[in-house]
């Protein structure tokens, strides 16, 4: 037997909180995972389950209470660009910057490459989204989708370990947010990029994810992580797996931390 490759990222029993004047909030409690080279890994849950600040500990931004996050067997401590997060909001661009200068500032000003290297690159991703006829436009002139087109472009264009999505899709309307899935697992099959996603959408987990971790609402816990590798989401598999991520997470009296393996 091969022996089995070690996680790229490795998160193990991390509770996070948050310090406010009045309260201590504890966000996620004792939460484990870990994401292989190449996955497509889905987050998702109740709002205030901590899903966002999950990936912001992932990205440094929060450190942990308790547990370890580690990156290529190395402990997170603080941002870097081996992580690079999208955001759900339109405004993730520098507004008086172009498309192509968009991506090209991400990558000259990390001093990652020279301007000349960092423009091939940059168009090379914009194309990869279907945004090379708007190379030379403004972010206010397009719409919501082919801004997170962008900011998606401009997180791939820096060649992370592994990107971070915050639920980009989420302030999308329903078609162009269909259409973003589907570009994005063609993306996917291009390059291979190993990607965290979060969301609160069942559906879109579904369709995004080759692993789907479920977690429990607030503090939240680890309920269950499921396989959906290969799975059609449009298929009678995918909705028993609907099926199944609705049971588990609104089920009353689910054993909180249980993992159930599908
Ligand atoms: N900056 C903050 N200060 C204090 N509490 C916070 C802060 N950010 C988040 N929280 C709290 O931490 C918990 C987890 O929030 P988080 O935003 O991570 O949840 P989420 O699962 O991403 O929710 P949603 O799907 O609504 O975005 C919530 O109870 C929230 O109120």
């Amino acid at each position: 037997m091969r022996p089995s490759p070690a996680p790229l990222l490795s998160v193990q029993g991390v509770t996070l909180r948050y310090r406010t004047k009045d309260h201590l909030i504890t966000a996620t409690y004792r939460v484990s995972f870990d994401v292989y080279r190449s996955d497509r890994f889905v987050i998702v849950g109740p709002s205030g389950c901590g899903k966002s600040t999950l990936l912001k500990a992932v990205g440094g931004y929060l450190p942990t209470v308790e547990g370890q996050i580690r990156l290529n067997n190395q402990e997170i401590a603080r941002p870097g660009p081996d992580r690079v997060m999208v955001f759900q909001e339109f405004d993730q661009l520098l507004p008086w910057k172009t498309v192509k200068e968009n991506v090209v500032f991400a990558l000259t000003a990390s001093g990652r490459l020279e301007r000349k290297a960092a423009e091939e690159k940059a168009m090379h991703y914009i194309d990869k989204v279907n945004l090379s006829g708007f190379a030379d436009s403004l972010p206010h002139t397009l719409s919501g989708g082919m801004k997170q087109r962008v900011a998606i472009a401009r997180g791939m264009a820096m060649e992370p370990e592994i990107l971070l999505m915050d639920e980009p899709f989420a302030a999308l309307d329903a078609l162009t947010r269909a259409k973003m899935q589907e570009e994005l697992l063609q993306l996917w099959e291009d390059t291979r990029f190993t990607v965290l996603f979060v969301t609160h959408s069942i559906p879109e987990a579904v369709r995004i994810g080759s692993r789907i971790l479920l977690l429990s609402p607030h503090p939240g816990q680890v309920r269950a992580e499921l396989n959906s590798d290969g799975i059609d989401a449009r298929g009678p598999d995918g909705k028993l797996l609907t099926q199944r991520i609705e049971e588990l997470l609104f089920q009353e009296n689910a054993t909180q931390g249980r993992m159930a393996h599908v």
